[in-house]
């Protein structure tokens, strides 16, 4: 079946997780007449490796790879944690520090433990999301959002993934695993990165 022009809109992600919160935000957003397809509805294709050293670079090659394979408009999201004593690191090797890709609890114990010695005045970090929307002429629109917080001495709460358990947004003290799925699309990085998104996505319509 041709697809229909603008209509369908491809959110490229691995992470299942990480994918239901674009789906989420994107839904939520108040754009209408846009049909959300995931990776696994469309036929697998070669994705390019995120060697990337921004977050932006790295957003911009998965949607790219994703409009290009598909011939639909694409949004993809790189995105990470920089922590203000490891100087921005782990950033855009936030999902393989530990050397496992995606191993949320490796990545998380490592991180504590090099933070170990680290007072809690100088504990500040922040989630950056980067969102990339390519669309299928190649126009390409990349816009970024940033979430600060601190970084806890034990992981707290089973919500979200990632480096949720251990990071606290500024002004609360529950972590970002113990928000309510609204609560934390509300303040996010993704979800601030992706509502930037809205009137280029209802111009796709
Ligand atoms: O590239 P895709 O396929 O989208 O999935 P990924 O998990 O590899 O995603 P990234 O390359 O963007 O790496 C992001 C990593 O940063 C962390 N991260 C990003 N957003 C987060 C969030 O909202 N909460 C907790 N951790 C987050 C988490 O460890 C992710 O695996
Ligand atoms: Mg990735």
């Amino acid at each position: 079946m041709p697809d229909s022009g603008g209509r369908r809109l491809l959110v490229a992600s691995r992470n299942p997780k990480k994918l239901n919160e674009l789906r989420r935000v994107l839904a939520e957003s108040g754009v209408v007449g846009i049909e959300l397809v995931g990776l696994d509805e469309v036929a697998p294709f070669d994705e390019t490796p995120e060697t990337g050293a921004t977050f932006e670079a790295n957003a911009v090659v998965k949607a790219r790879d994703g409009a290009a394979a598909t011939g639909l408009a694409c949004v993809a999201d790189d995105s990470g944690l920089e922590v203000d004593a490891l100087n921005s690191m782990p950033g855009v090797l936030s999902a393989r520090w530990s050397g496992t890709h995606g191993d949320d609890d490796a990545n998380t114990t490592l991180l504590l433990a090099q933070l170990a010695d680290v007072p809690d005045i100088r504990r500040g970090a922040r989630f950056v999301s980067a969102c990339a929307l390519v669309t299928p002429d190649g126009d390409k629109i990349v816009v970024r959002g940033e979430w600060t917080g601190t970084i806890t001495r034990e992981p707290r709460g089973d919500g979200g993934f990632g480096y949720d358990p251990i990071f606290v947004p500024t002004g609360g003290n529950r972590t970002s695993a113990e928000l309510t799925p609204a609560e934390k699309d509300a303040e996010s990085h993704r979800g601030r990165a992706l509502r930037q998104l809205v009137p280029s996505l209802a111009a796709l319509v």
